[in-house]
């Protein structure tokens, strides 16, 4: 890449904050095998916990050539996100897509990775991150409605034993059903070797919860139990690195590595958000809690889609600032 193009891509990628893009985040499907409580669907409009299989989803020609145009722009880091991306017969292809030098994760419920994990890794992924909210069977079915957390243990084990590593486990923290794990969680995380445990606040998307009762009420004091927890956690810890995106903070200890993700009213978070979304239909996503300001690019090819992609990029704007 010449200086003068790459000064060029940068000005696409970098909004009117000075963040720069780095890291793409694609919904491959809306489509979910599980029906979690907490879903935010990332951020797509989505009819209760239903699937709306009236939207289209992108090919995977589509989606290769995009992910083609973000990466001759300098996009280093590919998220693949769903619903369940596992449920793409297409996945494979779309994962050979990707050109080489380019970090592709996943984010996966894992209730089909023992099965896939190895295919997955030959096809050139990198990583994945697996949801897991709790390691109590019954829990796991009122969580996400299906009795499948022997599977996803499985599917964790594989993805280890394959190399699709580190293993990011996302335990969302949900008051009174599973926040008294955190202990069995870091001894999980601490005889596995691969593995990180990553603890997220519970967020409101779209209105995801507001059939809940006191829903701002359950919000908050489930922020109140994650400040809590990561000041408990960044008092034991050996190490604490602060990583670029969102800078978030990663703990150290006693053998065990720790994620917290705290987005919610966190200005620091949105002033170091440096991914753009993609929905599974084909819209730029500017923010995961905003769908006012998504830019459509089905039927955009070359520089069309560049065009569009620097649109999007300026739409972007902290979602949490000093006044919200
Ligand atoms: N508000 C907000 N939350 C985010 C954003 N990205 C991730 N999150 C939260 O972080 C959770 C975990 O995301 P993952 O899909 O596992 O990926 P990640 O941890 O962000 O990415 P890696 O660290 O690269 O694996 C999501 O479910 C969200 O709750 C973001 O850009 N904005
Ligand atoms: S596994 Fe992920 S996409 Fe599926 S319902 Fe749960 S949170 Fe939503
Ligand atoms: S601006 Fe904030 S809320 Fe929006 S996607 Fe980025 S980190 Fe998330």
């Amino acid at each position: 890449m010449t200086t003068e193009n790459k000064s060029l891509n940068d000005e696409i990628l970098t909004d009117t904050y000075g963040r720069t893009i780095s890291n793409v985040r694609i919904a491959l499907t809306n489509a979910c095998n599980l029906r979690c409580i907490y879903c935010h669907h990332e951020g797509e409009e989505i009819n209760g916990c239903t699937v709306d299989n009236s939207r289209a989803q992108m090919t995977k020609e589509e989606i290769a050539e995009l992910i083609g145009i973000f990466t001759e722009l300098g996009v280093t880091t590919l998220k693949l996100t769903g619903g369940e991306p596992t449920l793409r017969p297409d996945l494979l292809d779309i994962i050979r897509s990707i050109p080489p030098g380019v970090e592709s994760s996943m984010t996966t419920n894992g209730t089909l990775l023992a099965k896939m994990a190895k295919d997955l890794k030959a096809a050139g992924l990198s990583r994945v991150n697996v949801s897991l909210d709790t390691l109590h069977r019954d829990r796991y079915q009122k969580i996400t409605g299906r009795d499948l957390l022997p599977e996803v243990l499985a599917g964790i084990d594989t993805a280890v034993e394959v190399g699709l590593t580190p293993v990011k486990l996302n335990m969302v923290i949900l008051k009174g059903i599973n926040d008294d794990e955190i202990e069995d969680f870091l001894s999980y995380v601490r005889d596995r070797k691969g593995l990180i445990l990553q603890i997220i606040e519970l967020m409101d998307v779209n209105g995801w919860a507001d059939h809940i009762d006191h829903i701002d009420e359950v919000i908050r004091g489930d922020a109140e139990i994650v400040g809590d927890l990561e000041k408990s956690i960044a008092e034991k810890s050996t190490q604490i690195i602060t990583r670029r995106m969102h800078h978030r903070r990663k703990y150290c200890l006693d053998g065990a590595e720790v994620e917290v993700v705290r987005p919610m009213h966190n200005l620091e978070f949105c002033a170091n958000c440096n991914r753009l979304r993609v929905t599974s239909d084909g819209k730029l996503k500017p923010c995961l809690l905003r769908s006012d300001n998504e830019v459509d690019v089905r039927g955009l090819h070359g520089d069309e889609l560049k065009a569009a992609i620097a649109k999007a990029v300026q739409h972007r704007s902290p979602y949490f600032t000093q006044k919200s």
